[in-house]
């Protein structure tokens, strides 16, 4: 009997599958403070589990379309630049209509979408590769008054672009150094993610968080999330009542850390990556 032949996937789909993952494992995490996951909708009313799981699988065209750009110009360059925003606009449009009209991944289409192109140049030097892309000005995009725009000109706050511009430092400073040494200390795989989002939101001037609560919010979400990893972090008993007391404050602010729920995304994306390719 002949043996089943499997099509092998192509580097773009591999890419676009290990996107899509990220963004599912996230999603999944529970219990992540006032953000959608396993356990209920956390502080959004138009948001539930299976809306990010549609969401996040809406994009998988749009990864390997990118991944695919990224094969087919080869360089770093504004060629590339703004093939990448012209993907990841209909990308956008894709999730929207799933979503119907529901923002879940823009921050994730943005941030994995730079990082599965660098990938796929750079495969060593992923987010100094993404940041240069990032740098780069699409002459195409358009200026709307975005949450973050707004926050920025009230604030002066970094946000999602920035944060890409500089070569992801929540992530590389904070997130994937996190994960790591909570796996060492045995902590289980969900309480090391736990962890390395927690360790995110210590620092993150998240935008949605302004938007949503102004400068108390990221007080209360940079403060709590210090106080669960100083407590022992999530595997101890210390660190779930600190964090259960995070997921109160954050609850009753209001305030949702979607970009630091993206920037875990991108964590787990490149810790995936780091085995793989
Ligand atoms: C350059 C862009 C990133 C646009 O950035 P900008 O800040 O101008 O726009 P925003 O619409 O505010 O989107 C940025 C999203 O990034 C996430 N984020 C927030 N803070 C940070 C941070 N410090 N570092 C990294 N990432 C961050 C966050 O995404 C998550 O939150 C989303 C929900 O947020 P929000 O819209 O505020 O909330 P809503 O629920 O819609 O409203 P309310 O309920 O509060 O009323 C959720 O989607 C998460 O993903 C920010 O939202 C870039 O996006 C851009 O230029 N896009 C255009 C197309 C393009 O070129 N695409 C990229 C190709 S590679
Ligand atoms: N789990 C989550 N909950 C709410 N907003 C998000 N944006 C990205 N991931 C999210």
């Amino acid at each position: 009997m002949r043996a089943l032949k499997l099509h092998e996937l192509t580097l773009a789909e591999r890419l676009a599958d290990m996107a899509v993952d990220a963004l599912i494992d996230e999603a999944d995490l529970s219990p992540k403070p006032a953000l959608v996951d396993r356990r209920g909708n956390g502080a959004h009313s138009d948001l539930h589990l299976g809306l990010m799981h549609a969401s996040a699988l809406s994009l998988w065209p749009m990864f390997k379309d990118m991944a695919e750009a990224a094969i087919d110009i080869g360089e770093v360059g504004l060629p590339l630049r703004e093939a990448l925003g012209r993907i990841g606009r209909e990308g956008e449009q894709a999730m929207l209509a799933t979503t119907n009209g529901v923002n879940t991944h823009r921050g994730a289409i943005w941030a994995l979408g730079l990082l599965t192109a660098a990938a796929v140049l750079e495969p060593r030097a992923i987010t100094l590769t993404a940041a240069r892309l990032a740098l780069l000005n699409d002459r195409y995009a358009p200026q709307p008054m975005s949450h973050g725009a707004q926050v920025a000109q009230r604030y002066g706050a970094r946000g999602a672009r920035e944060e890409a511009q500089l070569g992801f430092p929540s992530v590389t400073q904070r997130g994937l150094p996190q994960l790591r040494k909570s796996r060492q200390q045995n902590t289980g795989e969900q309480n090391a993610r736990l962890d390395a989002l927690l360790a995110i939101m210590t620092e993150l001037a998240d935008t949605c968080v302004l938007y949503r609560a102004g400068p108390e919010g990221i007080h209360a979400m940079q403060r709590g999330a210090q106080a669960v990893l100083d407590a022992g972090g999530s595997a101890t008993l210390a660190g779930r009542r600190q964090l259960h007391e995070l997921d109160n404050q954050l609850l009753a602010l209001n305030a949702s850390p979607g970009g630091a729920a993206d920037l875990l995304a991108a964590c787990l994306f490149i810790d995936r990556l780091d085995g793989a390719l």
